[in-house]
């Protein structure tokens, strides 16, 4: 009997993964000293990524070469399928201490971006006040960086990327300079900011239960130079109370298995 062969239009077609951010061989050296070796990985569209590894493994180097602040030693990064040669529109970079003109009220650091864009000032404040009011921060609008808690100053950096309507919110560790319950606060902030708006945002962390509570997908990069070592996908119930997530056997064990592998590169 003859073999039946499918006909072309019946072999399924693999969807193309939608990757806004591609990262392929990318290496990185300040002068002899190598940083990052032979990068390779994916960041799909819509997703939370967050990077995780021992301290000088090249979280920031990585972080920066996708922002466009500092050029590969060799690779490359393709945001939307082109080569990355500097800072882009479609990536905001949410600065560590947030980078706030502290001469500035919060609308005007909000609507910073659009004010390089040239933007009108009655449009550029009316977009600055809808994410001020997206973060919480609504009735702040006229206050100063110093008259604002860590917190609060967090938000306006965040409001402040999200105004510029980025596709890629670029966080180096968002969360460390402030209290745990303004950071839990925070962490639900974000999810729910995720689940609005279709951003990808990828961040630096060093908590690895951080990690696990808000990633779709967790990097593990390997002591320096840094490595791809493990890329996990928490699955855990996301539709719990924050106290009942923390409490789930699968979130606890996701944890204790990332440590498992991160203990080895700490001496
Ligand atoms: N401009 C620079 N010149 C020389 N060495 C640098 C420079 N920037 C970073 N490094 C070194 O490169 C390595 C990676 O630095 P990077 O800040 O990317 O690591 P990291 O994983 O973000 O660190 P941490 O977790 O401690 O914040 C470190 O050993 C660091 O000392």
């Amino acid at each position: 009997m003859q073999a039946v062969l499918p006909r072309a239009w019946e072999t399924p077609v693999p969807a193309k993964p939608d990757n806004i951010v591609e990262v392929r061989g990318l290496s990185k050296f300040y002068g002899s000293f190598e940083a990052l070796k032979e990068i390779d990985l994916d960041f799909p569209r819509g997703e939370l990524i967050s990077l995780l590894g021992p301290s000088g493994c090249g979280k920031t180097t990585l972080l920066k070469m996708i922002a466009g602040l500092l050029q590969p030693t060799a690779g490359q990064v393709l945001v939307k399928g082109k080569p990355v040669t500097g800072p882009g529109p479609e990536r905001a970079f949410v600065f560590q201490d947030f980078a706030l003109m502290p001469w500035a009220t919060v609308i005007r650091n909000v609507a910073f971006g659009l004010e390089l864009r040239g933007m009108p000032k009655a449009q550029r404040h009316e977009i600055a006040r809808r994410y001020i009011a997206e973060v919480g921060l609504a009735g702040f609008e006229e206050r100063y960086p110093h008259e604002l808690s860590g917190g609060m100053r967090q938000r306006v950096g965040l409001a402040r990327a999200l105004a510029v309507d980025a596709d890629v919110l670029l966080m180096d560790e968002p969360f460390s300079a402030v209290d745990e319950q303004t950071r839990r606060k925070f962490q639900e902030d974000l999810l729910s900011l995720r689940r609005v708006q279709r951003k990808t945002f990828i961040f630096v962390t060093h908590s690895i239960e951080e990690a696990v509570y808000v990633s779709d997908r967790i990097v593990l990069l390997s002591r320096r130079p840094g490595r791809v070592s493990r890329i996990i996908e928490p699955d855990i119930p996301r539709d719990g109370t924050p106290d009942e997530i923390r409490r789930d056997r699968r979130y606890l064990d996701t944890i204790e298995d990332i440590w498992d592998g991160l203990k080895r590169f700490v001496d």
